[in-house]
């Protein structure tokens, strides 16, 4: 398939445009990349806002078994927000977001867990194993993998009860681990069982999933795939992208993002002071952009990373 990549006055087709020398040096581009992440864990969580087409979804299933045949351990975390809003609404539910969470009633989770794991990691599912018996999904129900507590968020102020919302507080990755060991792309639903009562399932942020999964593993990254371009220091002008940002400096901003944005900046704090040494929010509208991301020496969106600082990217170039 060629790879077209677009944008104002441009039209370029990998296949046809680059010369034999040109896509020589493509490939050697990634070979630092290559041998720097070779045997690591990288967990992807892929929000429901980037799977806008089926095209869309088909690059990303490429690119998971791109980066599991070269020789790194994608883990797949998947969200699916947009799809569980319209089954919500087809079924006559009421849904409503406080702080970037979904309040959850008990009707609304079993739609919550039903479109997540019945609907969203069986489409992702097949879509990999297009290409081989690769991957395998599980939600935080199976094999122990996540317990979460009832999440009260504070909101203007005030702690607020929002439903079956948990937040993950302990997890056992071995059902993950045995997975990847044996070569497998684990694909993760972000339900998990009450602490308190493991009778009762409660409904997970992907993002903050993803995070407690990236430190879990000692992944090398967490990569965020989201339908922005990164993180904008002042959204929504589109110059203020930023392209790297130390921890601190994004822990400072947290209380002031808005809601889409918060509990996906709140992920990449809670990877990074669990150990991962980068998190990175990428657009994953645009194909192939975890390649980019990973395969490149500019990289692409923005990274987050312990050391303090904040640089702008100022030219963004795709
Ligand atoms: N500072 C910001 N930088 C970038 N995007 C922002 C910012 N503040 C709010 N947003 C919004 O957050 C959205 C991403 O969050 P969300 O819709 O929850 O994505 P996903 O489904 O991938 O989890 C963006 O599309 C954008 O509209
Ligand atoms: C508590 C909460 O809000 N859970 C999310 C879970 C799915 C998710 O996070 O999906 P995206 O990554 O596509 O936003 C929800 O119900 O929408």
């Amino acid at each position: 398939m060629a790879t077209e990549l677009k944008g104002p006055g441009f039209h370029f087709d990998v296949h046809t445009d680059l010369r034999a020398d040109q896509k020589a040096e493509v490939l050697i581009e990634a070979l630092p990349w290559l041998e720097e992440f070779a045997g690591q864990r990288i967990v992807v969580k892929y929000g429901g806002n980037a799977m806008i087409d089926e095209h869309l979804k088909q690059c990303f299933a490429e690119d998971m078994v791109f980066l599991r045949q070269v020789g790194l351990h994608p883990i797949v975390v998947h969200g699916g927000g947009p799809q569980i809003s319209q089954m919500l609404k087809a079924l006559g539910i009421k849904s409503e977001f406080k702080g970037g969470l979904r309040v959850t009633t008990p009707e609304a989770m079993d739609v919550v867990r039903m479109v997540l794991t019945g609907k969203v990691s069986r489409e992702l599912v097949g879509l990999i194993n297009a290409h081989g018996p690769l991957a395998v999904g599980l939600s935080g129900e199976d094999g122990g993998l996540f317990s979460a507590m009832q999440r009260k968020p504070v909101i203007d102020g005030k702690a607020t009860d929002i439903g079956l919302v948990g937040d993950v507080v302990s997890v056992d990755a071995s059902a993950v681990e045995d997975l990847v060991n044996a070569g497998r792309i684990p694909v993760v639903s972000s339900v998990a069982p009450n602490e308190d009562d493991a009778t009762e399932v409660l409904n997970v942020n992907a993002d903050s999933a993803a995070a407690a999964l990236a430190a879990a593993v000692g992944a090398h990254k967490l990569v965020i795939l989201t339908d922005v371009d990164g993180l904008y220091a002042d959204w929504p002008d589109r110059n203020s992208l930023i392209g790297r940002i130390g921890v601190e400096n994004l822990r400072d901003m947290l209380p002031d993002l808005e809601s889409g944005m918060r509990p996906k900046m709140e992920a990449c704090v809670r990877a990074i002071d669990g150990g991962v040494p980068q998190a990175h929010i990428i657009d994953g509208r645009k194909p192939h952009s975890i390649l980019n991301e990973i395969f490149t020496s500019a990289g692409i969106g923005t990274m987050v990373v312990p050391e303090d600082g904040i640089e702008m990217r100022s030219s963004y170039v795709y």
